[in-house]
């Protein structure tokens, strides 16, 4: 990537989305800050290779996602970047109306160039494309956890058939052997033909080097961080160190498979508490105090232990309201153990960590050590006065932690994990890593 070429601006559609893609080039050696939502105007901004801009917009409404991704287009233009990729996930969620086809094509109209390339492979985590299908491991993406996604269930697996219904313009798909051969002919066909997004496979990371070549004069690339493998020059990483003294605390919404397994496994060595989304609005803080009341007591018992808070599965199809809800709960649990002063995060799951960060107040995030394949530690800063939403009166930067004595910084030490990703005992090993 010549230097020029810097910063690289990415538009996330959810905050660990965009921790994963920036684990990926600070692993590059590229400095990366992911950015929570588009900075507000004046805002100094973050001095960095790759800004990413997390938004929420993977299940938002597609008129919301659209103007969200645009205002985040624009402000990477303002910082001087002249390449762009759009981060969605690897496992392609949306759904038919989008949000992928719909925000795709706003930033190629707002770019002005005609096609891009949708590239969801990341071999490092299981996600390769061969002839349009996606395959998560060894599963396709219909027959994989992800058929039965809460909020994006996924049931197909052909990207051409998933994406075409959200786009008004042309989707096709070039198979691996052209990625192989004449990629950069192949590439022109479909422009010329009227192509405006051109799924590609790719089932090792040489294939994504390939595609990176044979892409370096398209103003946006779109797919997941498997096709950073090749931005940059390698070299060492750019992580920053991050630490925050203090208890330290997992809170789990997410209900994939591996976030499954992966809370069963914490179980043997850490005190879990599940919960379920409460009844209405009114139910959120009473929920909360009990989640924070649960961890208190826990931590008075053994401060050094970690605490892990997750969604109990639910009985049957989950409404976006529940969803919501239950996500409120995490973010209030978390804004309340902040003002009470804990440092020290783990979230499981793209939206519930998007609540989280924004209750936190967090406005960016500095990229630290990968705890896993596209899961960091990262920093970030409480912004100044009281966390979150509904608190007032209860201030962070005074607040000594439970089980310490003393003030603590604003500093926080973060990890927000995808759903699907971190090794069988992610929520220990998270933890091993700070001692
Ligand atoms: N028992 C439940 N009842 C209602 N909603 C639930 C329940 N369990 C989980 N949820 C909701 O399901 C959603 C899970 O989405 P989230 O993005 O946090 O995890 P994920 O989809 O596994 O992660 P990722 O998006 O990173 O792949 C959240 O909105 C959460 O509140
Ligand atoms: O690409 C992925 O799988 C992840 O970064 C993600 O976006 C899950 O939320």
């Amino acid at each position: 990537m010549p230097e020029e070429a810097l910063p690289i601006g990415v538009v996330a559609d959810d905050l660990t989305g965009a921790t994963d893609l920036a684990l990926m080039a600070s692993e590059r050696g590229l400095r990366s800050v992911v950015c929570v939502d588009v900075p507000a105007a004046g805002t100094v901004p973050p001095d960095a290779d790759v800004l990413v801009v997390a938004l929420r917009s993977r299940t938002a409404p597609v008129a919301t996602a659209v103007d969200a991704s645009r205002r985040a287009l624009g402000w990477l233009r303002q910082q001087g970047a002249r390449r762009f990729h759009l981060k969605y996930c690897s496992t392609f969620d949306s759904t038919p109306r989008g949000n992928i086809g719909p925000v795709l094509e706003a930033l190629l109209d707002d770019l002005g160039s005609p096609t891009t390339v949708v590239v969801p492979s990341f071999p490092a985590t299981g996600r390769t494309v061969y002839r349009g299908y996606l395959f998560v491991g060894n599963e396709l993406l219909a027959e994989s956890s992800m058929r039965d996604h809460p909020l994006t269930p996924m049931r197909d697996s052909h990207l051409v058939r998933l994406l075409q219904p959200q786009m008004s313009g042309r989707v096709s798909a070039v198979a691996l052997e052209h990625v192989r051969g004449d990629l950069p002919a192949a590439l022109d066909a479909a422009r010329r033909g009227g192509v405006r997004a051109v799924v590609l496979d790719a089932i090792e990371d040489g294939d994504l080097a390939a595609i990176h070549r044979a892409t370096a004069d398209l103003p946006l690339t779109t797919g997941a961080a498997g096709l950073v493998t090749a931005w940059g020059r390698g070299g060492e990483s750019a992580a920053v160190a991050v630490g925050a003294p203090g208890p330290s605390v997992s809170l789990v919404g997410s209900q994939s498979r591996a976030s499954r397994e992966q809370v069963e496994r914490a179980r043997a060595h850490q005190p879990v508490l599940a919960i379920s989304p409460p009844a209405g609005e009114d139910g959120v803080a009473p929920a909360a105090d009990r989640a924070v009341g649960w961890c208190l007591e826990r931590w008075s018992e053994d401060a050094e232990r970690p605490v892990l808070v997750h969604a109990a599965p639910p009985d049957s199809d989950v409404s976006p309201d529940e969803a919501a809800l239950l996500e409120r709960t995490f973010a209030r649990t978390a804004a309340t153990l902040a003002a009470r002063g804990v440092r020290r995060f783990v979230v499981g799951g793209g939206e519930t960590s998007g609540s989280v960060i924004a209750a936190l107040d967090v406005r960016t995030l500095a990229i630290g050590p990968a705890i896993s394949p596209g899961v960091c530690w990262a920093s970030g800063e409480l912004a100044p006065g009281d966390p979150g939403t509904g608190l007032a009166g209860e201030g962070t930067s005074t607040r000594a932690a439970p089980g310490t004595t003393g003030e603590v910084s604003a500093t926080c030490a973060l990890s927000l994990k995808s759903g699907n990703f971190g090794g069988p005992d992610f929520f220990v090993d998270a933890w091993e890593m700070l001692r």
